[in-house]
């Protein structure tokens, strides 16, 4: 009798997408369950499947939305909405002709659904464990929070998905990351990830997918798991997973486009199996302890330079960390904390959820934003700002001064028009702080929602756990 070997969750999702196994000579074929598309990544797909005479293999597993060049300032009283350009315009415009003209459908300006496509696809229950899912994203690995394989595609294999809802793809090798223990209060699930990436290097996941365990990972509701997997890209990996528990499927269950009924009570039967058996071999493990992270944030020009926020900074290992503590303009042997902040961005696909926006009124309510501080807030989606919004909390945020904006991806990566001028610097619930992220010249520390919350009322970076308890207890 044969046996067949533990198997990671990884190799149980890809062996169930196999087309055609890989070789020598060519990468495997996967099936794809699940395409979704926004307007900086798809043109010129659309364009190479019209030159081809193709049509999309299959409309209804595509998903599009507008994120990276919309406004986030309400349309004028002509209804005009303030683009940044008319290149952005002329962007957001083409991505609805093209699903137009290929039947596929499209969460649009006037759509009270739309929103950053990492987050109103798992809103919709678009996103579901086991599937294969991809988008021209690098931030797709954010899905894998629910137990998918997620990740993201260059422009050109947006096209062959269309055409095909297949993609070419050599096998990754598996991490898993195990953390383990109760978090302090203050610290959060971007705290984990950041401090994650530090422990393991801003390429100590490439060539891997992810899988985060343990019991701080299973005591995490579906938004922070989502903050993690969202970063595994910044890590280089390919990338990261949860197993999918009661949890994720509480989740789904309240999603309006989710399975329902029987479809729903079956599909969980099968989701129940997606985990690493007992025994599975991962390529690389690391183990962290959750009492070990603090309030973390980025001090140079790439996610692998976090430390805690009362840490020292670390004096230059090589050319390349000086070179980014020269951008950032600070010094060895300084900690974060005490730093003075312009502008504090929350929002993005890693930290603009009901829950970040929660964050975020706890520490804003009753109090004001330093004068020189400019604070945006901008909701991930649409049903992100209403759901805000009917807790009052758009009313917090603009009482302590910030401004509470339309969804979209913003400042994160200011394609849009929300820039941070040359030479400030934010403190960013995003995921990126490569030199001039947030517009040219600009600087940015990525942290948390409380983080940022708490250094925009300050004046300067400072340590959330000095927050007075009931304002580290989100509801
Ligand atoms: C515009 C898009 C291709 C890009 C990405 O792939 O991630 C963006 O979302 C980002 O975060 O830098
Ligand atoms: S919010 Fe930022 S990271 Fe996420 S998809 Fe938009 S630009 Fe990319």
């Amino acid at each position: 009798m044969t046996t067949t070997p533990p198997k990671t969750l990884f190799d149980k999702l890809w062996d169930a997408h196999v087309v055609v196994p890989e070789s020598d000579a060519a990468p495997a074929m996967l099936y794809i369950d699940l395409h979704l598309i926004h307007e900086v990544t798809s043109p010129q797909a659309f364009t190479a499947l019209r030159e081809r005479g193709l049509a999309p293999r299959r409309p209804d597993r595509t998903k599009a939305t507008m994120d990276h060049s919309t406004p986030t300032l309400p349309a004028d009283a002509d209804g005009r909405l303030p683009y940044a350009n008319e290149a952005a315009r002329a962007q957001v415009d083409m991505l609805a002709a093209n699903c137009a003209e290929f039947g596929i459908e499209l969460f649009d300006m006037a759509s009270d659904q739309r929103g950053i496509v990492h987050v109103i696809a798992p809103e919709q229950g678009f996103t579901l464990p086991g599937m294969t899912i991809v988008c021209g994203d690098s931030h797709t690995s954010t899905h894998g929070a629910f137990g998918a394989l997620a990740f993201g595609i260059g422009t050109s294999e947006v096209g062959n998905v269309l055409a095909t809802q297949c993609l070419l793809q050599r096998k990754a090798k598996t991490m898993a990351i195990t953390v383990d223990g109760a978090l302090a209060p203050g610290v959060g699930a971007k705290d984990v990830i950041l401090h994650a990436i530090g422990v393991i290097g801003v390429n100590g996941g490439t060539g891997h997918v992810i899988e985060y365990r343990g019991s701080t990972i299973d005591a995490m509701d579906m938004e922070q798991r989502m903050t993690l997997c969202n970063m595994s890209i910044e890590a280089g990996a390919r990338a990261g997973m949860v197993a999918p528990d009661a949890t994720t499927f509480d989740w789904i269950a309240r999603t309006p486009r989710g399975p329902k009924g029987a479809e729903f009570d079956a599909a969980v039967a099968h989701w129940r199996r997606l985990r690493s058996d007992a025994g599975a071999r991962f390529d690389v493990e690391v183990h962290i302890d959750a009492a070990d992270i603090r309030p973390t944030l980025t001090w140079g020009t790439h996610p692998g330079t976090a430390i805690g926020v009362d840490v020292p900074i670390p004096a230059a290992a090589d050319v390349a960390a000086q070179k980014g503590l020269d951008y950032m303009q600070l010094r060895a042997g300084d900690t974060l904390a005490g730093t003075r902040v312009d502008v504090v961005f929350v929002g993005s696909c890693t930290n603009g959820r009901l829950g970040d926006m929660r964050e975020v009124a706890q520490v804003l309510r009753d109090r004001r934003v330093a004068s020189h501080v400019r604070m945006l807030v901008v909701p991930g989606s649409e049903i992100v700002k209403r759901a805000a919004e009917a807790e009052g909390i758009d009313t917090i945020v603009r009482a302590a001064g910030a401004e509470w904006r339309e969804p979209g991806c913003s400042m994160c990566i200011a394609m849009n028009g929300d820039l941070v001028a040359p030479g400030q610097l934010a403190v960013s619930t995003s995921n990126r702080n490569f030199e001039g992220r947030q517009g040219p010249g600009s600087r940015t520390l990525l942290a948390s929602p409380m983080t940022a919350a708490w250094a925009a009322i300050r004046g300067v970076v400072a340590d959330p756990r000095e927050l007075s308890d009931d304002r580290r207890e989100v509801a």
